[in-house]
């Protein structure tokens, strides 16, 4: 009997596509995946288990090698340094990381606000660009923060646009793009070389279309 691989996905958004990514490589998931409010769920004739986590906690997961392969965000890999292997570029889950904020806001402060998902993101982001800023982290609702006077401008994720547009902000710099990677546990990589060699070349097969 060969070792179970473990994948740690992401719940939310970037669950569909990523579904939909392992199911266009051949992985037969059951259809109740989709809709389950189970964390484990077993594939046994895929020999996969998959375990759904919070998209920023995936990596911990992996990390920790209780995952032997996940899928984050880069986001997520360039907030903090982890000692994973990131393997393949998914391209889903497209979006970027900006500095946004009021239209011609006035900077006065020697330190202006910036609040952000993203401290060491925005911190390395303002940094090169030579300027002193006072970085305020939140959890969510970050365009909340220069509305209410909370924060002068923001570092935050950009898809559409439209949640920058329907509270009359502006994207100000771009920072970087960012899409989902497949990542894997360095232990897993060498134990489980095999399986996971599989999931790689099935899962570039679908990206490469
Ligand atoms: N608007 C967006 N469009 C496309 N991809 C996005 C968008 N926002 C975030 N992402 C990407 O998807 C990942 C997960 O985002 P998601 O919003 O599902 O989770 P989260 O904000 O970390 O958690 P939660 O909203 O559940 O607290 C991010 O790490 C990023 O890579
Ligand atoms: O450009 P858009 O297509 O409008 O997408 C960008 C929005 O999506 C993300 O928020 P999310 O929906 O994850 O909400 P939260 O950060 O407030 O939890 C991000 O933090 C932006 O607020």
């Amino acid at each position: 009997m060969k070792d179970v691989l473990t994948i740690a996905m992401p719940k939310g958004r970037i669950f569909v596509e990523a579904a939909d990514m392992l199911r266009k490589a051949g992985y037969q998931l059951p259809p109740e995946f989709d809709e389950s409010r189970k964390l484990i769920l077993d594939v046994p004739n895929e020999n996969i288990r998959f375990i759904l986590a919070k998209p920023m906690d995936v990596v911990t997961y992996v990390e920790h090698g209780v995952a032997d392969v996940g899928i984050a965000g880069k986001d997520v890999m360039l907030e903090e340094e982890r000692d994973v292997y990131e393997v393949l570029d998914l391209k889903i889950s497209e979006c970027y990381l900006a500095v946004a904020g009021l239209p011609n806001a006035k900077i006065t402060d020697v330190a202006p606000k910036i609040a952000t998902k993203y401290p060491n993101v925005a911190s390395s982001y303002f940094r090169e660009q030579g300027e002193q800023v006072e970085i305020i982290k939140l959890n969510g609702s970050i365009e909340l923060a220069p509305l209410i006077g909370l924060a002068e401008r923001i570092v935050d994720i950009v898809s559409t646009g439209r949640t920058l547009k329907e509270n009359g902000l502006v994207e100000l710099e771009h920072i970087c793009d960012i899409t989902s990677r497949l990542i894997v546990n360095p232990v897993s990589y060498r134990m489980k070389d095999e399986p996971i060699d599989e999931l790689v070349e099935r899962l570039s097969k679908v990206i490469g279309g």
